[in-house]
């Protein structure tokens, strides 16, 4: 770690490269699963997909701590709509990195449907589903976040209806700027109900977004602004993704 800022609830951690960012945070996280399970019994946590998100899962594979993976309740923060064979669906690329490798309790993977699933191309039944499956007490201990260079996290992208959503836990996105068009995606009230909020970051396309968080700037323009954990919200960053924060 080269340099970084903490406050009482909020760290931003900023490393060399993403390599050290995604080792120190898959560390981290085993950590924080297993004191989670000692403290509740069982943890809940939120994958993310892109490059950062799925590294993680397979740094986890390799060594996962004291995490047991058959007390681990796993959602996802978004899915792309799509066959479930799909290599874009998240779930697929974080069972081929981790879940496949570790001892998780299937009825614990809490999969957002996809578009051959029992709900065929019904986007909004499979949305109903989600919404079941994550009902209105889940709290995630971790929830993971990836971002895009617009300042996207889950499906919630800049100025839309779903990162407006104030009220329901998942939403379905049938119009995203990003392909593929049709998403489902969990929202800002459960995002923000998490105890912890992490948001895995690197490159220099994402520094502009990375500082606008850090302004204080409004969701709908930069969503990323709005997601932060009930007890911690951790920045994980390289060099280039943290490029435009002002040094402190
Ligand atoms: O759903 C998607 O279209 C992407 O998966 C996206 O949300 C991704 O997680 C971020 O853009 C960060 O991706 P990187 O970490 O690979 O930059």
């Amino acid at each position: 770690m080269t340099r970084g800022e903490t406050t009482d609830r909020s760290e931003r951690l900023i490393f060399p490269t993403a390599a050290e960012l995604v080792s120190t945070a898959a560390k981290r996280f085993a950590a924080t699963v297993a004191a989670a399970q000692e403290t509740r019994g069982l943890a809940t946590v939120a994958l993310t997909g892109g490059s950062n998100g799925i590294a993680l899962l397979r740094a986890l594979a390799a060594d996962s701590g004291d995490i047991d993976w058959s007390r681990v309740e796993i959602y996802w923060g978004d899915e792309r709509f799509v066959p479930a064979n799909d290599p874009e669906r998240n779930e697929l690329q974080a069972r081929e990195a981790l879940l496949d490798h570790v001892a998780v309790d299937p009825a614990r993977v809490h999969v957002i449907p996809a578009s051959d699933g029992a709900w065929g191309d019904d986007i909004d039944a499979a949305m109903r589903e989600y919404r079941r499956l994550v009902c209105h007490n889940t709290v995630f201990d971790v929830h993971l976040l990836g971002m895009g260079g617009e300042g996207h996290i889950n499906s919630l992208f800049p100025h839309t209806a779903a990162t407006a959503e104030d009220y329901e836990s998942v939403v379905a996105v049938t119009d995203s700027p990003k392909p593929p068009p049709r998403r489902i995606t969990l929202t800002f009230p459960v995002i923000n109900a998490s105890r912890e909020v992490w948001f895995l970051v690197s490159g220099a396309e994402k520094a502009e977004a990375v500082a606008a968080a850090a302004a204080g700037a409004s969701r709908h323009d930069w969503p990323c602004a709005g997601a932060s954990g009930t007890e911690r919200t951790v920045w994980f960053l390289d060099r280039a993704a943290a490029a435009d924060l002002p040094t402190s």
